[in-house]
């Protein structure tokens, strides 16, 4: 099926209200496109540490649509164009407001990003996505089953990939685990899939709560022995006072260096004495800042790994 794309071109300061009149008129699937740069809390969620400069911001926004073929184009045309209309109305700058129709070859564009998220090893860990089947050959492998949501950690990160190998050379039967910036719960699950003892994920996003359910649902992971916590553990008292004080064997955060710095002496008073940091999440020109940051706070660092131009350290806290 083609479905007709409807692209309209606006002002980025009416962007969601626009948005949000437009799935009030019965729109699903809006994209937006504009030269807005992304805010540091934007980066840190969707882990972005470099980005190529940008073009500035002309203040122009894109907001693209997308409708049925048999659906009545014309009556949802003019319930947007009336829309536009009030929204013009309460003084806010719409500019242009043209409307230009297209078509789309796609299907099913909806589902379109299945087909870049296949099935995939972490040495001798299986990887998969719930729709794909397991092969004969890998029945005897340890199986993940993760799937792509709105919160970040598929696996496929070389970052993530650094913090699991480290993982496994520390993690034990009497494992407790922090999983700092949890998103998909994947490090929390792999590790007691490997045989620690307990998990405690935290994240800013509270998507990650749904996920990790999902996630947890998905590999048979017992809820006792994962909690999630949604909060900043660097700045709030209340999360730092629920995950607890010297209580962790190991603590791992796959988060960006700039956030590592503030974590650090954190995370110092929830790890027990001769705990282990596994922090990743670094670019390769941030991690002397880390290694520092880690020593100042008085770690003893006992491995830099590298993948790509992507760097974990790991440190222990003396006994
Ligand atoms: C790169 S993702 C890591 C996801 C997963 N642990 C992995 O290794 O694939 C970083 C996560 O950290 C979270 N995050 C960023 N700052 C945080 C903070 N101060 N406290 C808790 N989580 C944070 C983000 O929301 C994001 O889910």
């Amino acid at each position: 099926m083609k479905w007709n794309k409807y692209t309209l071109k606006t002002r980025t300061e009416a962007e969601d209200l626009i948005s949000s009149m437009m799935q009030d008129a019965g729109i699903e699937g809006i994209e937006i496109e504009d030269k807005v740069p992304l805010s540091q809390r934007e980066k840190e969620q969707m882990f972005v540490d470099i980005l190529p400069e940008g073009p500035a911001d002309d203040g122009v926004a894109y907001i693209s649509f997308y409708l049925e073929p048999d659906a009545d184009q014309e009556e949802m045309l003019e319930r947007v164009r009336e829309g536009l209309k009030e929204i013009a109305g309460w003084g806010v700058e719409i500019g242009e407001a043209t409307i230009q129709a297209s078509k789309t070859e796609d299907k099913d564009w909806i589902n379109n990003w299945k087909e870049f998220f296949h099935q995939f090893y972490v040495d001798d860990i299986l990887i998969k996505p719930s729709w794909e089947e397991v092969k004969p050959e890998d029945r005897e492998k340890l199986l993940i089953q993760i799937d792509p949501g709105t919160a970040f950690g598929t696996g496929m990160h070389e970052t993530t990939q650094l913090c699991i190998r480290q993982l496994r050379k520390f993690l034990t039967p009497e494992t407790e685990l922090l999983d700092v910036g949890t998103g998909s719960g994947i490090l929390s699950i792999i590790s007691l899939k490997l045989g620690a003892k307990h998990a405690v994920g935290t994240d800013l996003d509270p998507c990650a709560v749904e996920a990790v359910r999902e996630n947890m649902e998905v590999n048979g992971i017992d809820p006792t022995s994962f909690e999630m916590m949604i909060g900043n553990i660097i700045t709030e008292k209340e999360i730092q006072d629920r995950v607890g004080y010297e209580c962790y064997d190991i603590v791992v955060a796959n988060i960006l260096a700039e956030v590592l710095v503030p974590l650090t002496p954190v995370i110092l008073s929830q790890l027990k004495p001769g705990g282990v940091y596994i922090t990743s999440g670094i670019i390769d020109d941030k991690e002397d800042l880390v290694v520092e940051t880690v020593k100042k706070c008085g770690l003893t660092v006992l491995e830099v790994t590298h993948q790509g131009e992507w760097v974990s350290v790991t440190a222990r806290k003396e006994q």
